[in-house]
């Protein structure tokens, strides 16, 4: 498969490795080896990741390679992100959004060379979703100009943060300011944690790893106790709030304003972490399957190529289209995202709402299904795909966290959903009145001319990207309307307000995710529109962007049957069109796991390298396994007395 030129792992039968690849400053580099990854304790991945930290920015700063560089973000994506201190760089950010200028002339400088090692403390032992609801509390004393940073309940103590355990300095800790005999709600507050001569808790501190997770291993999520611990006034992060020297509490944003560095971060997470993490997937399984061969096509064929059965594309393709849609859509938000942020820092927050509910929807979309590919990719493996040799299990257990961090999906979706309610009443409102006022881009749709019934008469129809995305804006307007209808009747029939929001809130969430799917839809079909000078490329991203949206429409078939607007017929074409495309995409499949540019090396699956010698990988690297390496003690202490212990009975 493929040509000799990318070659991988440099293993004995591999072909000779091109000379281009020796250049590879990281993956020539024996410090940023992955090989041992699969047969290390929770312990080894910690030091791992922090020693290719380490020689990361050794490197970078060897290089000249500045924070936020197309060269540290290409090494960050080559080593698999395996890098501990994560967290710091969520420190820098929310540096960025939530200190004033001269806060961030201090401490950027710190951070970027390394002088502090910061994390981003927020989740406590009782709570991670609901913030006001945080207990850490920040209480101002204006005899010393401090704030005493304590935490008044065991629910208080920090729990979660990454890199806390064993690795922070500082932490940016979320508490409850109470300044001038008031609560003032969630602020961010720098705290040094860890002496930087010996690296001991300070004073007041407790801290330390909260233990075996699911994944990430190599970072230390941690647990953090304060006990009235004094920090300088000027540790408050103060761009949208400040304390005078005597308390008086200046309020310089809105309530949520301290929320804006969680905007900040699922932004960065979906082309940066989440969606790379079900592109490896989708490598990996399909590379897989034009090696693997089982069963006959037809009895007197050899033995098919399971990528060639319609069921095994039915499972891949969807996904593959999903990595390259959320590529788009990532890049589309980031754009928006680029475009608001500047005005946002500057207090000018008309923008803020749209990327509130843009960032939370899609995060929360892109993680739920990512989380959903990489398991689907995993099982299109087989037993192989079970094995932690195969390199899927981790994808799996890796990205199905980003379903809770950085915001628990059910709740972003909410957050969503609370946008389209106040835009659709907006829209209603001014629909009966002579003063149009403008929805959000996102959400124009909501007073487009909308169409009763589908105009597709073909199966080809259905390839326009025109036709499909205005079915999705016709589904998605319709359950807006309907959640906003049922929320109304509820209150008619005499439900307080919230209780009418929470017995509605099944029918939120799934307008929110019709209203996400949408957008991503769009996103995509409007990305391709740009390609008009690669056609050739623009034909094989189409096919993904129609198979995506059709891939969806019979997902959720019902939505679209609900109200006639698509007909039992004009299903069956649907199908008819999504199949064909299946076997057209076919053809195209490797070049498009190619065009993810991930290296043998950063995949490390026995699966999915380049040369597709799955058979001598697994065979070789589990002859490497401690399991195989380290004798078996058990025999000594128990097999061999139980295969003796008959004889005990004569
Ligand atoms: C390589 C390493 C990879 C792994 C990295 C992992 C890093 C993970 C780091 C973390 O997980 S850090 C912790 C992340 N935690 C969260 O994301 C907590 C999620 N919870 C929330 O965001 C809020 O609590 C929630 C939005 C759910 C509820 O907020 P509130 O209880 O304050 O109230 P509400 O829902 O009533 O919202 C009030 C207003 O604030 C607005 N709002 C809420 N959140 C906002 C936000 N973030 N930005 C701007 N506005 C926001 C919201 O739209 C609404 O506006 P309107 O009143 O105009 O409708
Ligand atoms: C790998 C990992 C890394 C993390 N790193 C960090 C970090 O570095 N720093 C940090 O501060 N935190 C971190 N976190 C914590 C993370 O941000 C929280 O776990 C997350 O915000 C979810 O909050 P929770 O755990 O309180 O879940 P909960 O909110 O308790 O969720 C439990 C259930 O309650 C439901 N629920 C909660 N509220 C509502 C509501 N209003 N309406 C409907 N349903 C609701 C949820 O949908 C969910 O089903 C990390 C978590 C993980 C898993």
């Amino acid at each position: 498969m493929g040509s000799p030129a990318r070659v991988s792992m440099g293993d004995a039968w591999s072909w000779r490795v091109h000379p281009d690849m020796e250049k590879s400053i990281i993956h020539s580099d024996p410090e940023f080896s992955l090989k041992e990854n699969y047969f290390m304790s929770q312990n080894e991945h910690y030091e791992a990741g922090v020693k290719k930290k380490f020689h990361l920015q050794m490197l970078a700063r060897r290089l000249g390679w500045s924070e936020g560089s197309r060269e540290l973000r290409y090494a960050f994506r080559a080593v698999t992100g395996d890098l501990a201190l994560g967290l710091h760089h969520i420190f820098s950010k929310s540096l960025q959004s939530l200190g004033s200028e001269e806060q961030i002339a201090k401490w950027a400088p710190l951070c970027d060379q390394f002088r502090i090692i910061a994390t981003y403390a927020q989740t406590e032992l009782g709570h991670g979703t609901y913030l006001q609801g945080l207990e850490t509390e920040a209480t101002y004393d204006a005899d010393t100009q401090e704030f005493v940073m304590h935490s008044p309940t065991l629910t208080a103590t920090k729990w979660w943060p990454g890199d806390l355990g064993r690795s922070a300095t500082h932490a940016l800790v979320l508490a409850q300011l109470i300044c001038s005999g008031a609560r003032r709600g969630m602020h961010a507050f720098i705290v040094p944690i860890r002496s930087l001569q010996d690296h001991s808790l300070l004073p007041g501190v407790t801290a330390g790893d909260i233990g075996p997770k699911m994944d990430f291993e190599y970072i230390d999520n941690g647990f953090l106790q304060l006990d009235h611990v004094r920090i300088p006034r000027e540790n408050m992060l103060s761009r949208f709030a400040q304390v005078l020297p005597d308390g008086t509490y200046v309020k310089l944003g809105t309530a949520q304003s301290n929320y804006l560095s969680m905007v900040v971060v699922r932004v960065g997470l979906l082309l940066d972490e989440i969606n790379p993490l079900l592109e490896k997937a989708c490598v990996i399984a399909i590379r897989y399957s034009v090696i693997r061969r089982q069963s006959r096509l037809r009895p007197s064929d050899p033995e098919a190529k399971v990528l060639d059965y319609q069921t095994q594309q039915h499972k891949l393709f969807p996904q593959l289209a999903a990595a390259y849609a959320f590529h788009f859509t990532g890049t589309s938000l980031r754009d928006f995202f680029q475009e608001s942020y500047g005005a946002i820092l500057d207090r000018d927050f008309s923008l803020l709402p749209e990327l509130h509910a843009l960032s939370s929807g899609l995060k929360a979309l892109i993680s739920e299904f990512c989380t959903q590919g990489a398991e689907l990719c995993r099982r299109a493996c087989g037993g192989h795909g079970y094995s932690k040799l195969s390199g899927l299990p981790s994808l799996v257990s890796r990205v199905t966290a980003s379903c809770t961090y950085e915001g628990e999906n059910t709740v972003l979706y909410l957050q969503v959903a609370r946008f389209l309610l106040k835009s659709y009443l907006q829209a209603q409102a001014s629909a009966g009145s002579a003063s149009k006022t403008s929805l959000p881009r996102s959400v124009a749709y909501l007073t487009a001319p909308d169409l009763a019934r589908c105009p597709a008469q073909r199966a080809a129809d259905f390839l326009r990207p025109g036709l499909y995305t205005r079915a999705w804006a016709h589904v998605a307007v319709r359950l807006i309307r309907d959640s906003a209808h049922q929320l109304q009747t509820q209150m008619q029939s005499g439900a307080e307000e919230h209780e009418a929001w929470n017995q509605t809130t099944v029918i939120h969430l799934q307008a929110a995710k019709a209203h996400c799917y949408y957008v991503t839809v769009k996103s995509f079909a409007e990305a391709l529109q740009r390609l008009d000078k690669e056609p050739a490329i623009q034909q094989a991203l189409q096919r993904l962007c129609d198979l995506f949206a059709l891939h969806g429409i019979l997902s959720a078939a019902g939505d679209f049957l609900h109200d006639g607007f698509l007909s039992g017929a004009q299903v069956d074409m649907v199908r008819t069109a999504y199949l064909d495309l299946l076997f057209l995409i076919r053809k195209d499949a490797i070049s498009l796991t190619d065009a993810f540019d991930f290296t043998d090396q950063c995949l490390n699956s026995a699966l999915g390298c380049y040369d597709g010698n799955v058979y001598e990988r697994l065979f070789y690297w589990a002859q490497k396994s401690p399991t195989n390496t380290q004798g078996n003690p058990a025999y000594q202490k128990y097999l061999r007395p139980l295969l003796q212990s008959w004889r005990s009975k004569l």
